[in-house]
């Protein structure tokens, strides 16, 4: 989606104008709107603020704020870079060069963009806040050049980006995890299973047609820097040319990037004799905000301890590998190996060539030792190569190495695909078969038929069924079968439902469960609710804005029940939201604390303009949000940039009246439908019900399914 409501001009922040950007005035009301609100609001004499106390059920943690100032540091007629940034952070932003004035006087975070000629001498002039400001070199590659080296050493972190429609999705990303917004790492630690593709393709071009079906069964994408051939040169891929080929990936790719520098004695390209090299790349690979740097443990100690340093949001794979044949994880030398590389790495890769089927029990012994050592102790991934070691390829639970057919080789000796992988599991018992259901008022729809093609090409052996609810009592007997591994079920039934024992706390403070998973080894009960429709809700708001961009703000939100609305108030509490107003209902459930009813034309004129908007209004109410859309307009001049609504959801499907989505695109809203969140909400199913990781892509492509 391209970006909105840019400042049309500069909103100066340290000038007369700056309590008018900074303190969020009540916009002035369009008189000419119609709002209706009496036609939505299903009783309006009934509606009252509502102070429910009792039974609140915490959201989950909201997003920490971007700490000071963040300043951006732009090309020459690259102004617009600050813009997006600014808007991207939902704060304002100023082109005050005086940094250390701005450090200073900033209690709210802003975005100062300097032009790159002025940096130094502003860096100069704040040497003892520099610590308060964080500094993101800018750099469009459309006209291929790169940046300097200079200035890329002096400052914290860099963007590179090339004027396309993936620019604003891939600033967000950027931004969210080098700001410390999202932990992509914080979940995928916790998964019970996680797999990366080792992509090895001399030129990411080639791998895109292809991208979203290879990473399937994915959790992250590995780009090894050391198979990339830049035309014209037989050595080392220059730091542009990577930096060029890592920008392409991530646009392509919503799943973490792991970043690796191979050396040669590892079955890799990137020559050994000046490590140092090694500390160029892998530091500029931070600084670009990849999520995972794989660290070779033969690397000297201070070049380790170095990027350990400076890792920022970054992940530190430690990685060892032994080609020998001799090495033995029997040895001392394998626990002296994990030691040294638990003291910089967050994860720590062993991966030893062997000759016989025994030495995977070897190395299962030695995964049990370091387990058995408890927390603090990093996560091991250990697989052995060469055919003889594949079992260990499947045995191992973290990050494990994967390839696929379209790949142009394998990236080591006896890599297996995903799928072989689940294959070999089920063989020796360790992943049953499972009786998958689709549990709604619908029969065999598009949405079961991409779950089979999505088991299929993860090479499970469970099955799926889509089934009517039906009479009273047939669900529950669907999930009393001792074949019975998991359901999504749609519409979603009451948290309270008897026969679902155990619900995850989400599930229990929305009120419904979406889908019924198996709980793990340890629970009471077999399995346990669960609500994804949050998460999609959730990941859709993100995907434009970072998680603080919607901290304080107001929300609105649209329904004809709470029920409908209970998913978008849990996703919008856990990014922070300020006051949220409901049209169209009263809420009295766990989340009705602090939502205020509109009741009326002069409630909504004594409001804030809200950040968001979300309807889940049924299809034949759906044109009713409209007024309200064209009310507090995102762009226009009739507020101050910083107070105009910025983001529209609309989770209405089906035929409808009206068209809301154009009318807040062309109110300038940027605005989502319900494709996009329910495309979340079947990666998130397919988490929940199998513990595979399906890339949003794929399923945006292959499938599509109503969510209310
Ligand atoms: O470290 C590893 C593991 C690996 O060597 C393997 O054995 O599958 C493949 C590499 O691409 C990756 O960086």
């Amino acid at each position: 989606m391209m970006p909105t409501a840019l400042p049309p001009t500069p909103t100066p922040l340290l000038d007369e104008a700056v309590p008018s950007v900074l303190r969020d005035p009540a916009p002035t009301p369009n008189a000419s709107s119609a709002l209706n609100i009496a036609t939505i609001v299903a009783d309006p004499a009934s509606a009252q603020p509502n102070h429910v106390a009792n039974s609140s059920i915490a959201a989950p943690a909201a997003p920490d704020s971007t700490p000071g100032t963040v300043v951006i540091v732009f090309q020459p007629g690259q102004e617009y870079i600050v813009h997006m940034v600014a808007e991207v952070l939902g704060k304002p932003w100023t082109t005050e060069t005086e940094l250390s004035t701005l450090a200073r006087a900033s209690g709210e975070a802003v975005v100062a963009g300097v032009v790159m000629h002025d940096l130094q001498r502003g860096l100069d002039g704040c040497k003892s806040v520099r610590e308060t400001l964080v500094v993101i070199n800018t750099h469009s590659v459309d006209d291929g050049s790169a940046p300097e080296e200079a200035l890329s050493e002096i400052c914290d972190y860099e963007f590179l980006y090339s004027r396309t429609p993936f620019l604003r999705r891939d600033l967000t990303r950027f931004l969210s995890l080098v700001l410390g917004q999202t932990r992509p790492h914080e979940e995928l630690r916790n998964k019970s299973r996680t797999n990366f593709i080792s992509t090895t393709f001399p030129d990411v071009h080639a791998a895109l047609p292809n991208l979203d079906i290879l990473s399937v069964g994915s959790d992250a994408v590995e780009i090894r820097v050391d198979l990339l051939v830049e035309p014209g040169s037989d050595s080392v891929p220059s730091l542009k040319y990577v930096g060029r080929q890592l920008m392409l990936l991530r646009q392509h790719t919503e799943l973490p990037i792991i970043f690796t520098t191979r050396c040669t004695k590892e079955n890799g390209k990137f020559p050994m004799d000046d490590p140092g090299i090694f500390y160029r790349y892998l530091r500029r690979a931070i600084q670009w905000g990849v999520e995972y740097v794989d660290v070779e443990l033969w690397l000297p100690e201070d070049i380790r301890a170095n990027l350990a340093k400076v890792k920022g949001n970054s992940i530190i794979m430690s990685a060892f590998h032994d080609f020998s044949g001799n090495w033995k994880w029997t040895s001392e030398r394998a626990n002296v190996i994990f030691n040294e590389s638990a003291k910089y790495g967050d994860i720590v890769k062993m991966i030893a060539m062997v000759e016989t089927v025994e030495e995977n029990y070897e190395l299962e012994y030695f995964r049990s030792t370091i387990k058995s050592r408890g927390p603090g102790t990093p996560p091991l991934s250990a697989v052995n190569m060469g055919q003889m070691g594949q079992l260990s390829r499947a045995l191992n639970t973290v990050f494990s190495p994967i390839t696929h057919p379209l790949l142009p080789m394998i990236a080591a000796p006896g890599q297996l695909t995903a799928a072989e992988i689940n294959e070999a599991l089920h063989i020796m018992g360790q992943l049953p078969k499972r009786d998958l259901y689709a549990i709604g008022s619908f029969r065999s729809t598009p949405h079961s038929m991409f779950m089979e093609k999505c088991l299929n090409e993860l090479g499970l052996p469970h099955s799926f069924t889509s089934i009517d609810r039906g009479p009273k009592g047939s669900m529950e007997s669907v999930l009393m079968s001792p074949q019975f591994g998991g359901a999504s079920v749609n519409p979603p039934v009451p948290a309270s439902t008897s026969y679902i024992p155990i619900t995850s706390d989400a599930a229990r403070a929305i009120g419904l469960v979406d889908t019924i998973a198996i709980a793990p080894n340890d629970s009471a009960t077999r399995f346990i609710g669960e609500n994804a429709a949050w998460k999609g809700i959730r990941a859709t708001l993100t995907r434009d804005y970072v998680p603080s961009a919607y901290k304080g703000r107001a929300a609105i939100i649209l329904s004809s029940t709470e029920s409908d609305a209970s998913a978008s108030i849990f996703a919008l509490r856990s990014l922070g939201v300020g006051a949220i107003y409901t049209v169209g209902f009263r809420a009295t459930g766990p989340l009705a604390l602090g939502l205020e009813p509109f009741t009326s034309i002069q409630s909504v004129k004594l409001v804030e303009s809200p950040f968001v908007i979300v309807s889940a209004l049924p299809p034949e109410k759906s044109l009713l949000v409209q007024p309200l859309l064209r009310h507090y307009r995102a762009n226009g001049r009739a507020s101050p940039p910083s107070t105009r609504g910025k983001v529209y959801l609309d989770l209405t499907s089906g035929p409808r009246k009206g068209d809301p989505l154009a009318v807040a695109n062309s109110a300038g809203w940027t605005a989502y439908g319900a494709e996009d969140v329910s495309a979340w909400i079947t990666v998130e199913t397919l988490r929940l019900l199998v513990g595979q990781n399906v890339p949003f892509d794929f399923v945006r492509m292959a499938s599509g399914r109503t969510i209310f």
